[in-house]
């Protein structure tokens, strides 16, 4: 599927199918709403996919996994290296993220869209590499457009394969050092905030580090003036190549209906260049939770989600993904399993 394909294919959520989600929910043994945000979510999944008597989804969470030219400019705490060492930990199991997956009963699928790492024939590892890394967004546009383009029909490609396999549930997840700088200067660029004002310290920078930063950021945002307005002009001067990958899986399971849940900060910015780009994806979004970085609630307030979850997690890789995917899980039990007041044969409110 083209990119302009996948944009005509996403349609309005069901309102019809949301309408008799919370008539059910409204007709079940708890006083009225107190189930609260569950509730909304189990609206939220009904209107996404049109089914009101869903059947608990199977859930993949997509680990997108890239270098950045950025990283020479001293905005991470850690060494690049750690990416490619980070992939084969979560081939291994071993990663944050992969306990969570375990814990909520999700498939993790890790995915190379450009480590700057050659890495052998690893089982299990979905090969998709665009280029080793992207190049400094301080000095030159991190991507050309055809590799942004390339970076985003891999992330579409890889929801509308799991939506044929039946997958019903898709978390974003991400590892690549540097990358909460490419993903505060989206975030300026399409929230219109200033750079100080959603630029974090990552990996656990310090002031000297985080004042750095903030200079990279703002002098890569007046050398390449991205247009607010294309999004795809965007990700490719200042964003990196698993933000791309991740704004096409979010266009790719809108596509086709399934609910994606949103980690934290860097997931944010993909959502901000899938939305920049159709703006009715929006309703295909769930945020799992609020990230401690700095700049994430601009974008939640920008897109005009809540999050699930405020645990004060900074880890990404789709941690906090796992953890909202369990409470979709949950919120859809709510709609299926609990009796009603009529089945239980207790008394309805006066
Ligand atoms: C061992 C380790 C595991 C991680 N897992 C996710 N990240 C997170 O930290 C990075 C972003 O922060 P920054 O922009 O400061 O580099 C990303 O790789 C993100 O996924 C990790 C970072 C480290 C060090
Ligand atoms: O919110 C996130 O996703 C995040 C924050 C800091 C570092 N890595 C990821």
């Amino acid at each position: 599927m083209t990119l302009d394909e996948v944009v005509r294919q996403i349609q309005p959520v069901d309102q019809q199918s949301a309408a008799k989600a919370q008539a059910r929910l409204d007709g079940l043994t708890k006083p009225l709403g107190s189930l609260g945000r569950l509730e909304e979510t189990a609206v939220r999944y009904a209107a996404i996919t049109g089914d009101v008597k869903p059947n608990v989804p199977r859930g993949v969470v997509f680990t997108f996994a890239a270098d950045h030219g950025v990283a020479m400019e001293g905005v991470s705490a850690y060494p690049s290296e750690v990416t490619p060492q980070m992939v084969l930990n979560f081939l291994r199991g071993g990663a944050g993220v992969n306990v969570l997956a375990r814990h909520a009963g999700v498939e993790v699928r890790v995915v190379d869209i450009g480590v700057a790492h050659d890495f052998a024939m690893v089982p299990g590892l979905i090969q998709k590499k665009v280029m080793r890394g992207t190049r400094n967004l301080r000095r030159e546009p991190a991507m050309s457009r055809t590799e942004a383009a390339q970076a985003l029909h891999i992330g579409i490609d890889l929801a509308t394969q799991a939506a044929c396999e039946g997958i019903g549930l898709i978390g974003t997840g991400e590892m690549g050092i540097g990358n909460t700088t490419p993903s505060a200067a989206i975030t300026a660029v399409m929230t219109g905030r200033a750079v100080a004002e959603v630029t974090g310290r990552g990996t656990g920078i310090d002031e000297a580090g985080h004042a750095n930063k903030i200079q990279v950021i703002q002098d890569a945002l007046d050398r390449h003036r991205p247009d607010p307005a294309d999004a795809v002009d965007v990700v490719a001067k200042v964003g990196g190549l698993e933000i791309a990958g991740l704004a096409g899986l979010i266009l790719g399971a809108a596509a086709a209906r399934v609910p994606v849940v949103l980690d934290g900060f860097i997931a944010g910015a993909a959502a901000l260049i899938a939305v920049g780009i159709q703006p009715l994806c929006r309703d295909y979004l769930i945020a799992s939770h609020r990230s401690v970085e700095r700049g994430h609630q601009a974008i939640l307030d920008h897109l005009g989600l809540t999050a699930l979850l405020d645990l004060d997690l900074r880890l990404g890789e789709g941690t906090g993904a796992c953890l909202g995917m369990g409470l979709v899980q949950a919120s859809i039990k709510i709609l299926t399993e609990m009796a009603t007041f009529d089945e239980a044969g207790v008394s309805q409110r006066d």
